[in-house]
């Protein structure tokens, strides 16, 4: 598929993603009331705080699981409508992709609705949609008429997904899904000079330097934006593979641990970078806030 060249709505064009087979479907948001729990049984997630519990040992209750369900339990749930889309994705992306687990935690989508609400941005950008799961719940949350959320995917299997899902939550005249490339679409939203007010990064790991570096060089993040950057302590092995001592580190795997060596690299390019102000927080999989200096 071709990405066609970008024009946002507030540029001189219309303009977006088309996949092989389908163009997004710009639909009017519902009205949302009420609230509703998440329907996934525990047992059945896959997200990816499950997927580490397979891959790392829980010893010590490390990776807080149960506290985790705790949160989900104790926080305010998703609108209906848009609860319902999630937790209907959530199934069909277990049920139809091995990979499922790439798939964000409830509690990590829960903390995205929460930023955006707080914040307020007007564009949002993710890279690494996946199936739509953080694209949803931020995208929940965006309000005003010209606030809009733009996700970035190579895929264009799981963007069905995302497309089909945005739609049940009356979320996609609010969410272009663009298929290609990421660091491809980066480029022709810099030549765009499009500016974003929040970037989630969550795609592939080893490109996380070429994706942080494009967004500083092309000044594609808004003064007062933030950049959040997931799985920055990925499986619990980055401090790890960092040469930080623990008496008995539990072994990962070759491939985690070559994975986990490209974080490390991308902490600490950031960390030593003097145009930002960063934090690493351990949440799930380890989440980074970054603004500018
Ligand atoms: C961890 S998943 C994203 C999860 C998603 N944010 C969510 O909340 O469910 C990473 C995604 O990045 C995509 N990806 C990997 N490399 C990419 C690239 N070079 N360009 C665009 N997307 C890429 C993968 O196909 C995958 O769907």
């Amino acid at each position: 598929m071709m990405l066609r060249s970008f024009y946002t709505r507030h540029l001189s064009s219309t303009l977006y993603s088309y996949t092989k087979h389908h163009s997004l479907p710009r639909t009017t948001a519902c009205s949302i009331t009420g609230a509703t729990s998440f329907l996934i049984p525990p047992s059945q997630r896959s997200h990816s705080t499950a997927t580490v519990e397979q891959s790392v040992s829980n010893h010590n209750n490390r990776l807080r699981l149960v506290e985790d369900d705790y949160c989900n339990d104790h926080s305010t749930s998703f609108p209906p409508l848009v609860g319902q889309a999630m937790n209907d994705l959530a199934l069909e992306t277990i049920q139809e992709y091995r990979n499922a687990h790439m798939m964000n935690s409830k509690t990590a989508a829960l903390l995205l609705r929460q930023w955006v609400s707080l914040f307020r941005p007007r564009r949002v950008l993710e890279i690494g949609t996946f199936t739509g799961y953080s694209t949803i719940a931020m995208a929940s949350a965006l309000r005003g008429q010209d606030s809009d959320l733009i996700s970035l995917e190579k895929d264009p299997g799981p963007l069905l997904l995302a497309e089909r899902y945005l739609v049940q939550a009356g979320l996609s005249d609010k969410v272009t899904l663009l298929q290609g490339d990421a660091l491809e679409s980066l480029s022709i939203l810099a030549k765009d000079q499009v500016q974003f007010d929040m970037i989630f990064l969550d795609a592939d790991k080893g490109s996380y330097i070429k994706y942080y570096d494009t967004i500083l060089e092309n000044n594609m993040l808004t003064d007062e934006g933030m950049i959040l950057v997931d799985n920055v302590l990925y499986f619990g092995q980055v401090h790890r593979v960092a040469g930080y001592h623990e008496d008995q580190p539990t072994p990962a795997s070759k491939n985690i641990n070559r994975v986990a060596r490209k974080v490390d690299a991308f902490n600490k390019h950031v960390k030593h970078d003097n145009r930002v102000q960063s934090i690493i927080l351990p949440l799930f999989d380890g989440l980074t806030i970054i603004k500018k200096a």
